[in-house]
């Protein structure tokens, strides 16, 4: 199993080198050569089976001779242990044929625990094996950073750095990063958006000296590790609603379209998806985009859903890889012309995104007056992400098929908008009720590539 990077250009890579490398050399996101398929009588025996069964028999194919069964089963096993809930990922039933799959059961109550804990995971495994240690860098817009400090912190063989935009994620998404008291994770509030973020992260692995000297590793979805973790709760919640003889649908509150991509691969694997609807926020250039009016930035306006205030989506990219029939060429093109704005996706690829992905917008007032009926009419509280989810589904769907809606976080990250939309307060779980006390500990830095790269310097040798 080899893995290709969206430009043609960088070397091709097993899992784990892939893994370990974050994003290619010529600027590309790894993908799979080619995306293993599980026949209907595979995708029909994981009816009844643990989560964790699942993930063994979907992920096992992707991830070549690199780690052996045992311990693979080992790390799934470890990743999954400290879940809140039984079944990891449980569904509700919303209204007749809407469902909402509950992914905030991990440790810091957003979806990306389910990859990040996998990976924490297969990054010790991988490390201590070959004796080596990393430099972990994130960008995040606030889920992100708390579920990779959580997952690495106090790992032997890492430093994680993550950079976050200061004064635009909650106050909880914060607190999730700066009270951890590891010594290798530190929390970098940066004068800027998450796009400068991620930016800048970019630039770090373009650096090449940087780079190299300081064994850079990403955790955030540019690693096809992350988004692969994210393939099996497609599967585990169709098979659920009787897949592989029935079609479901996913609606999928969307930013880096990380989340939505992995559906994708579960769809080119053999799950009989339906729709894959792309559910943005009021930051909509995916939806504009995928309504023909090409991938134009525009600023980011900050928002009560602020994990989605994206402009450059980076997982787009691997959309387009597919869109452009795996034209590295084309995509490389395309990724030059947005350093200056945006650009125009061809009749044939827009074609071909269509096939896969429809979308829609969510405002605020909407987004609030869906949390506030969502609890009237079925008695779930929804963050607000989950709430543009919510409504976009119940405007695309089509009432023939079973529609699973991603709640991606819990409503006590959000607490200031989820109480002003429905007036009541989400109380964080117990184990984390003293968040509020703990002491803090972020360096407020500038957006500069330089200062940065020198403070992650100074504070890997320290
Ligand atoms: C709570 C929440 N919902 C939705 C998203 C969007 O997911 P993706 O970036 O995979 O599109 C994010 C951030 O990524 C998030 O943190
Ligand atoms: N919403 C995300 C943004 C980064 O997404 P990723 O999936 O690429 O890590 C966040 O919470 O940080």
């Amino acid at each position: 199993m080899k893995y290709i990077s969206t430009r043609g250009q960088a070397p091709e890579l097993t899992f784990e080198d892939a893994m370990l490398t974050g994003l290619a050399r010529d600027g590309g996101l790894y993908v799979p050569a080619e995306i293993p398929t599980m026949s209907k009588d595979e995708i029909a025996a994981l009816a009844g089976l643990s989560y964790e069964e699942v993930a063994f028999r979907v992920m096992r194919p992707f991830l070549g001779d690199c780690f052996t069964d045992e311990e693979f089963r080992g790390i799934i096993a470890r990743a999954y242990d400290g879940f809140g809930h039984a079944a990891r990922a449980p569904l509700v039933q919303l209204a007749p044929n809407h469902f909402l799959l509950e992914l905030f059961h991990g440790p810091t109550l957003a979806f990306k625990d389910f990859a990040m804990q996998l990976i924490g995971q297969l990054f010790e495994t991988a490390l201590k094996r070959r004796g080596e240690s990393v430099t972990i860098v994130g960008a995040t817009s606030g889920d992100t950073g708390s579920a990779a400090i959580q997952a690495f912190g106090g790992l032997d063989a890492v430093n994680v750095f993550i950079l976050y935009p200061h004064g635009r994620v909650s106050e909880v998404q914060r607190r999730q990063m700066t009270t951890p008291t590891d010594a290798n994770v530190h929390a970098l509030a940066v004068d800027g958006d998450f796009d400068d973020c991620q930016a800048a992260l970019k630039d770090m692995f373009n650096d090449f000296d940087f780079r190299d000297e300081v064994k850079l590793a990403g955790v955030n979805s540019i690693n096809f590790a992350r988004v692969l973790a994210q393939v099996v709760y497609y599967f585990t919640s169709a098979v659920s609603l009787g897949a592989p003889e029935r079609k479901v649908s996913f609606t999928v509150p969307t930013g880096n379209f990380g989340d939505i991509f992995a559906g994708f691969i579960a769809k080119q694997m053999g799950l009989p998806i339906d729709q894959l609807v792309v559910a943005t926020n009021q930051n909509d250039i995916l939806h504009r985009c995928l309504s023909g009016q090409g991938y134009h930035k525009g600023e980011t306006i900050p928002s009560i859903s602020p994990s989605m205030d994206i402009q450059v989506s980076s997982n787009f990219e691997r959309a387009l890889f597919y869109a452009y029939g795996q034209d590295g060429a084309a995509v490389a093109q395309l990724m030059d012309e947005l350093k200056t704005g945006g650009f125009e996706v061809s009749q044939g690829a827009m074609e071909a995104l269509q096939e896969h992905y429809v979308s829609g917008r969510c405002s605020e007032e909407e987004t609030s007056a869906t949390i506030k009926s969502e609890r009237a009419a079925s008695g779930e509280l929804l963050c607000p992400h989950s709430a543009i989810g919510v409504k976009v589904a119940n405007e695309q769907r089509d009432a023939a098929v079973p529609m699973v809606t991603l709640a991606t976080a819990h409503p006590a990250k959000f607490p200031a908008a989820v109480e002003e939309a429905s007036g009541i307060h989400p109380p964080l779980p117990p184990r984390m009720a003293d968040l509020y006390d703990r002491s803090e500990r972020v360096t407020r830095i500038a957006n500069d590539l330089t200062t940065l790269e020198t403070h992650i310097r100074k504070h890997i040798a320290h």
